[in-house]
């Protein structure tokens, strides 16, 4: 074994290129990855072999690093400083130049997000590799979701570019036949059984509440409305039919999963992406269905987020949020089929409902809807955001603010200093104990781990121990630290890489990706060991550690231990 001397292997300062001999073993996108270079002047190499043997070394050690976003957030606000609730990122024409990609890895972007109802599976694809291309040069860490259409029934079209007004008491046809162009008063709905089992009398809600109609007469498929409550149509506005105050519920007999998102689907599993999100999830079987199709199908543990999206999903909430791997709060067209004013306190149930089940819950649409056009946020935006991550959302979403709108950084900015803000304040005020969680599991190991994962996290905070480290394979015990939201953050050292991608949407949690080996102590003394010498942690620091994979020496029982360990 080549005789290398991690401290001045690791050492940042002086330069790799120091060494000519060395020179040639220098992997592709070495530097880059880490943005620091190394040196081996000092290490005893001696024969091609100790070289290539040194280059596997330095491969392995090298993937205990961080992503740069947060290494340099470690750096500059230190272990209790880093940011708790993750961020989603639509991407859309606005941002999907390389340069414009970096900006948002670079802003926090934990998670690209691709709806498939817009643009070619050829956009899609670039902007995937693009992705993959920044976390392997440039050592951003950035999960990739893609985002199925669905079928989308409830959307109506009036076919010019931008919105149309209604006024109150104009009379418009509602119809599925296609036309070109637009044509005064006439709106085409994108479903031709639109119109099905409406009566009239019925009421007709556009996005929501933006304007209402009254439907006065029913030629054929068509539906002749006035407008009630006038207001705007935008293009692809959603719709609604309600009676008596209460919504039309009509089952189409739709599948969730259309011809079209198979074949998203099948894009999704030749790419690599990390998560699919399932627009309008109606109950768990859907769910479980591409689960398996998943595993079957793809050498990569691809996440499945159930959207939740229509009333349906909402009455079998629990059943849906078993099934899933996490869940979106899909505020948009949850709008569309519940009255606006319960959209808080669904928001609220759902995301209490998540972290009682332990899966990672997104709070998705409008956060910043205002930033579409312009460059600063209403007051009424901030505190929504903030509300979000008081009620410890994994993760906040921004949709048409980065997709389309000319200030996705500044958005992505503001979701970030008003989730570090108010984490701080529940820190501060002593918010985070507030769950009583449900015991979860059901096998006596899985009970232990559960409890010492709940444990841990007291510990951790009562101490006020600076990090918590765990060592997992598939992320289950970092998420289980993850849900009892303790005040420092989670390093989650995983040996798969798609549990690490998967990771990044956890609240709190940084993932990295390591090799494991056998020997935990082994794998304790040697990360905690880089982390100090990268500089990150001093004389007096104190890290929880929280491991359930069984020692090499232990052969006849599970090993699961909380230790405490402080930097001498
Ligand atoms: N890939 C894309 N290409 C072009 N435009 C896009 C793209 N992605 C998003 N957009 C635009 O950004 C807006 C907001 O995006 P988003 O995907 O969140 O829409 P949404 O309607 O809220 O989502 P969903 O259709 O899943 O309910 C869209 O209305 C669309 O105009
Ligand atoms: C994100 C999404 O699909 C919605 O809000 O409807
Ligand atoms: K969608
Ligand atoms: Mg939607």
């Amino acid at each position: 074994m080549a005789v290398v001397n991690d401290s001045i292997l690791f050492n940042p300062n002086i330069s790799f290129k120091n060494h000519v001999s060395a020179a040639p073993i220098l992997p592709r996108g070495f530097s880059c990855n880490i943005g620091r270079k190394f040196n081996f002047k000092y290490c005893n190499l001696r024969t091609k072999a100790q070289v290539a043997e040194v280059q596997v070394k330095t491969l392995h050690d090298l993937r205990l690093g961080f992503d740069v976003v947060s290494e340099e957030e470690l750096r500059e606000k230190g272990f209790l400083g880093m940011r708790k609730t993750k961020m989603v990122c639509t991407i859309g024409p606005a941002c999907c130049s390389e340069e414009d990609l970096e900006k948002l890895a670079l802003g926090g972007m934990n998670v690209a997000r691709l709806n498939m109802c817009h643009n070619t599976r050829e956009w899609h694809r670039d902007v995937v590799r693009k992705i993959k291309r920044l976390n392997d040069e440039k050592g951003f860490c950035v999960s990739v979701m893609i985002d199925t259409e669905g079928s989308q029934i409830h959307v109506v079209d009036h076919r010019a570019p931008s919105s149309v007004k209604a006024e109150e008491d104009s009379v418009w046809l509602f119809t599925a036949k296609k036309f070109e162009g637009s044509r005064p008063f006439t709106v085409q709905a994108n479903y031709a059984g639109f119109s099905e089992g409406i009566e009239v009398g019925d009421e007709l809600v556009i996005d929501g509440g933006m304007a209402t109609f009254e439907v006065i007469e029913k030629v054929g498929n068509d539906l002749r409305c006035k407008c009630t409550d006038p207001g705007l149509f935008l293009p692809r506005a959603k719709f609604s039919f309600w009676r008596n105050g209460k919504l039309v519920e009509r089952n189409y007999g739709l599948p969730t999963l259309s011809k079209k998102d198979w074949d998203d689907i099948e894009f999704g599993i030749a790419e690599g992406v990390d998560f699919i999100a399932m627009s309008f999830v109606c109950d768990a079987d859907s769910v479980r269905h591409l689960k398996e199709y998943l595993s079957a199908k793809s050498s990569k543990f691809i996440r499945v987020l159930a959207k939740i999206e229509n009333l349906e999903s909402l009455q079998k909430l629990e059943e849906i949020v078993k099934a899933s791997d996490g869940i979106m709060v899909a505020r948009g067209d949850l709008g569309v089929e519940i009255p606006l004013e319960q959209i808080p306190t669904v928001q609220e149930d759902i995301t209490h409902v998540c972290r009682q089940l332990n899966k990672p819950v997104i709070v998705a649409s409008q956060l910043l809807e205002s930033m579409v056009e312009y460059p600063t946020p209403t007051r009424a935006e901030v505190a929504d955001v903030s509300e979000a991550v008081r009620q410890y959302a994994d993760a906040l979403m921004l949709s048409g603010e980065s997709a389309i709108g000319p200030y996705g950084q500044k958005a992505i900015s503001v979701l970030r200093m008003t989730s570090s803000r108010m984490e701080l304040w529940s820190r501060e005020e002593n918010q985070q104990s507030a769950l009583h969680p449900r015991q979860l599991a059901v096998s006596l190991p899985d009970r232990i781990a559960e409890q010492i994962c709940n444990c841990a996290v007291e510990m951790a905070n009562n101490l006020g121990v600076d990090a918590i480290f765990v060592y997992t394979k598939h992320g289950h015990m970092a998420s289980l630290l993850s849900r009892n939201r303790p005040y420092p953050p989670i390093f989650a050292f995983t040996n798969d890489d798609s549990t690490r991608m998967a990771l990044n949407l956890q609240w709190g949690v940084i993932p990295l990706l390591v090799d494991l080996s056998d020997d935990m102590e082994d794998n304790i003394a040697k990360t905690i060991d880089l982390i100090k010498k990268k500089g990150m942690m001093k004389y007096g620091d104190a890290v929880l550690v929280v491991s359930d994979l069984t020692p090499a020496h232990v052969t006849s029982t599970a090993f699961q231990s909380i230790q405490v360990k402080t930097i001498i």
